[in-house]
């Protein structure tokens, strides 16, 4: 199996959905991603700079998501995949964007996308 970096459960607060009440206030968002890394550079160096740093990533994800508005989950998880993809060491990126509790009767709701840099950048 592939090197990953996995980034469990991240829970955040955004403008997202297409009903007027979700237009105006924010609802929790659960992240959940993996990155396809090779981790054999920093599993040898044990030197961060070896590393495709999951925090740097994580930040600038909070900093998308909470400062968003968009209408459909899909949106969202596109947006978040090309983040993750910015850094030419990740290969393919698993990104899944749920909205706990947004759909009556069921526990979540959500959408799980993966993109490889030739999707998106054709490389
Ligand atoms: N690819 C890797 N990236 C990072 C690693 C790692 O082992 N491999 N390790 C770290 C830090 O040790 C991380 O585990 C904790 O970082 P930090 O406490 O700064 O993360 P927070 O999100 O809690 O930071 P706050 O600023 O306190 O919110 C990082 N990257």
């Amino acid at each position: 199996m592939p090197d990953q970096i996995n980034i469990s459960d991240l829970l955040l607060r955004a403008i997202i959905g297409i009903n007027d009440e979700e237009r105006d206030k924010k609802q929790d968002v659960l992240i959940n991603l993996t990155l396809h890394v090779d981790l054999n550079e920093a599993g040898k160096s044990d030197d961060i700079c070896d590393a495709v740093n999951y925090r740097t990533i994580t930040k600038e994800i909070i900093n998308l998501v909470e400062n968003s508005q968009f209408e459909l989950v899909e949106k969202m998880a596109a947006e978040v995949a090309k983040l993750c993809l910015k850094d030419e060491r990740v290969l393919r990126a698993t990104v899944r964007i749920e909205k706990p509790g947004a759909l009556r009767f069921a526990r979540s709701v959500g959408v799980t996308i993966e993109r490889t840099r030739e999707d998106l950048f054709g490389v």
